[in-house]
């Protein structure tokens, strides 16, 4: 009886499930094979041409400083993420532990060549909280240096359980400008692989001790694959607050949001566009562009780009903030496309300076003069004018700067950010912050304003033109259902975890209309209002955190267990018959258990403990610790004499690391392991591939909970 009757779960579309699983699977980046070192040729004739041409840096000398960082290879940067208190005490345990064991490892890594100078960790000054660091190692030192292999341990763990993120200094910037708050309507247009995106719905939930935030972060990409690794991004920050769609953000379907009573036109408050670029600013990260640069590329890109920003400023409310960013340092690419829209917004959109928010960042302004060029023979035009007849396609009017004094005094160019790589040694970054001031020209100004005029246009539109059902297929996703307000398996949950009044069992759904319900998944109020009024007008892929997953066991009334990963949200709900407190040292016995067929006794846990569970009844419960300033809570399981952590390998870890516990056995070493599989095996491997683990920034698959499946214990 304690098998999971997968086959009723999903009788709907019985292989969608399966799909979805592949597609997440392929959204995984492959592990990496780097070409050989010698393989890759650091120059490119037509780049440095083209750039020098533009003059991006001020001087010879700046110049080849510019060039000899581009040709290096790019340090590892990461930032703290999460809540406040435990941001903070990570903050400390980094400071003290990590970087000393960094300091003691890299001096083993450099002794022979460097003598023992090592250069400490800086800290991003323009990062808020000292949460960013940079490490003067590259990705590829790290993976491949058995003296590092604690530190890369350390990195893999905290990102997979989303206390870290590893992400280049600059992508940073653009949700740093953007200045999201809880109660944000917050449009991503170009989203995957979504480091911003996680940025983004942090800045959602910083609001101390507000509970669930009433915006939202709507998350998009045009490409179906790369969807699941926003999925995948976003699991780990647990935001019942957040969407995934799927579509091309330039022509991005109108939606509708009810506000108050009345049906609204959606409008957002925040709009990232960080639009698909020729990247020429990651040469850094990814050399293979030193080969393939060509200026076609930002030709090509131009219209697309311009398109995509056109549509983000149409979907902005007045008075709404929109970054438009790139990793490429192309004025075509950049200034260009926020000229091209400039011109035809008037005084209705305002390219605002946004340097102040990032103190200490070393940056140039915005170009106000450029030089369209031809691809091939790199002939350069002052005026379209002067473009040959054969060229007008490719080289087009919009491209061209406006005149110098328009450039500054009427567009504001100059406010735009350009980060070069020698500056601060980071990526090259380009990055604009723009506001709203009126309804664009070709805007009626009601359609700008809720006040729900609009309403009847809106309604006609309820039923999408047929031409918007060609992109609506493809790929099919399994339905979102919502529970009604006479769910039984509601009232089973209620009874045994007692959610309190203000639980709107609304917000919980499934993805299966028939046969049992298996996961739970929670989402915010507004969340469940864009889904029910926008399903057929745009392809929504994902929303909601698992909170409660379906495990029948014996003697136990409620058919669910609470899920770790839904935890923060529905923990202000649950009532006090569901929580046990453990002090510290229980709770590092509970989670220092990694048998599952020995889990600790009730027994051997400290008599408060004891005291805490006597008359509690089995099942999944709630364990609650506090140290000092930090509570920290996970899901646990009451047995008849036994208590265990339900938590997985990754967030054992962390938790671990917080409360000081003993992390020795999950210390992998990678080098040591494969050395004794080599002996074992008796022979040798080639060598070739050394870097076949976990990609930096992919965490790695599913990380399933290590505890045993809870149904087959007592
Ligand atoms: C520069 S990447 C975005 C990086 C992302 N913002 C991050 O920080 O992880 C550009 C993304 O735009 C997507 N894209 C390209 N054309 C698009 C379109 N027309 N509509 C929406 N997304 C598009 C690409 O699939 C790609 O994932």
């Amino acid at each position: 009886e304690m098998g999971k009757p997968k086959h009723l779960t999903n009788k709907q579309n019985p292989f969608a499930k399966k799909k979805r699983h592949n597609k997440e699977k392929a959204a995984e980046p492959p592990a990496r094979r780097e070409k050989p070192y010698e393989s890759i040729v650091y120059e490119n004739e037509s780049f440095e041409t083209y750039y020098k041409h533009q003059q991006i840096c001020s001087s010879d000398a700046e110049w080849d400083q510019f060039m000899k960082h581009m040709k290096q290879n790019l340090p590892v940067t990461f930032r703290i993420t999460g809540s406040k208190a435990q941001a903070n005490l990570l903050l400390k345990l980094i400071k003290e532990d990590l970087f000393e064991e960094y300091f003691r490892a890299v001096k083993e890594l450099r002794r022979e060549e460097e003598g023992a100078h090592v250069e400490p960790p800086q800290c991003l000054g323009w990062y808020p909280g000292e949460m960013a660091w940079q490490l003067e190692l590259s990705r590829k030192d790290i993976r491949r240096s058995e003296p590092l292999f604690k530190l890369h341990n350390f990195l893999i763990s905290e990102t997979s359980s989303g206390n870290i993120s590893r992400q280049e200094a600059v992508s940073m910037i653009p949700p740093l400008v953007l200045d999201v708050q809880p109660h944000h309507k917050v449009l991503d247009m170009c989203a995957a692989p979504g480091s911003k995106t996680a940025q983004l719905i942090e800045s959602l939930h910083a609001g101390e001790g507000t509970g669930i935030p009433s915006g939202f972060v709507m998350a998009n990409d045009v490409d179906n694959n790369r969807c699941y690794m926003l999925v995948h991004q976003a699991k780990r920050l647990s935001s019942p607050c957040f969407l995934v769609t799927n579509a091309d953000s330039s022509t991005f379907p109108s939606m509708q949001i009810t506000q108050g009573d009345v049906v609204c036109p959606l409008k957002f408050d925040r709009v990232l566009c960080d639009v698909p670029c020729s990247g020429d600013g990651t040469l850094r990260k990814n050399a293979d562009i030193w080969n393939k640069w060509n200026l076609g590329q930002a030709s090509n890109l131009h219209g697309l780009q311009y398109r995509i920003l056109k549509r983000g400023a149409e979907l902005l409310e007045v008075g709404g903030k929109l970054v438009y960013s790139t990793c490429s340092l192309n004025p075509i690419e950049n200034e260009a496309v926020l000229h091209h829209l400039l011109k035809q917004t008037e005084d209705t959109l305002e390219i605002v300076e946004c340097g102040h928010m990032l103190p200490t960042l070393k940056y140039c302004k915005g170009m106000t003069y450029w030089e369209p060029a031809t691809h091939k023979e790199l002939k350069f035009y002052k005026s379209f004018d002067e473009v040959p007849e054969n060229q007008r396609t490719v080289l087009r009017p919009d491209m061209f700067p406006p005149s110098k004094d328009e450039a500054i005094e009427k567009y504001h160019l100059d406010r735009c950010l350009r980060i070069l790589p020698h500056q601060q040694n980071t990526g090259g970054f380009f990055v604009a912050l723009l506001e709203k001031k009126k309804p664009l020209p070709w805007e009626s100004p009601d359609t700008a304003v809720d006040d729900g005029k609009d309403l009847t246009k809106a309604s006609e539109a309820a039923e999408p033109p047929s031409k918007k059902a060609k992109f609506m297929r493809g790929f099919k996703e399994d339905p979102f259902v919502f529970f009604d307000d006479k769910e039984d398996v509601f009232d089973s949950i209620n009874g045994f975890y007692r959610l309190g009044e203000d639980f709107n069992p609304r917000n919980l759904l499934t993805r299966c209309k028939v046969g049992k319900k298996k996961n739970i998944y929670f989402c915010s109020s507004v969340v469940r209002n864009l889904v029910q009024l926008n399903e057929k007008r745009v392809k929504i892929i994902n929303l909601g955190v698992k909170s409660f997953v379906r495990c029948v066991t014996r003697n136990i009334e409620c058919e669910f267990r609470l899920a770790q990963e839904g935890l923060a949200n529905v923990n202000a709900f649950i009532g006090e018959r569901r929580r046990v407190k453990v002090n510290r040292q229980d709770l590092i016995e509970l989670l220092s258990c990694t048998d599952p067929t020995k889990p600790p006794e009730i027994a051997a846990l400290s008599a408060e403990t004891q005291a805490n569970l006597k008359d509690f009844d089995s099942g999944s419960c709630i364990l609650e610790c506090e140290v000092g300033e930090l509570k920290l809570a996970t899901v646990g399981w009451k047995g008849a004499v036994s208590l265990r952590a339900y938590v997985d390998q990754h967030d054992t870890v962390h938790l671990l690391r917080l409360l000081g516990g003993d992390l020795s056995k999950f210390e992998k070493n990678k080098f040591q392991d494969k050395l004794r599989a080599e002996q074992d095996a008796g022979e040798n491997d080639d060598g070739e591939n050394d870097d076949h683990d976990e990609r930096d920034d992919a965490p790695d698959g599913e990380g399933g909970e290590t505890g045993p499946t809870v149904e087959t214990v007592e």
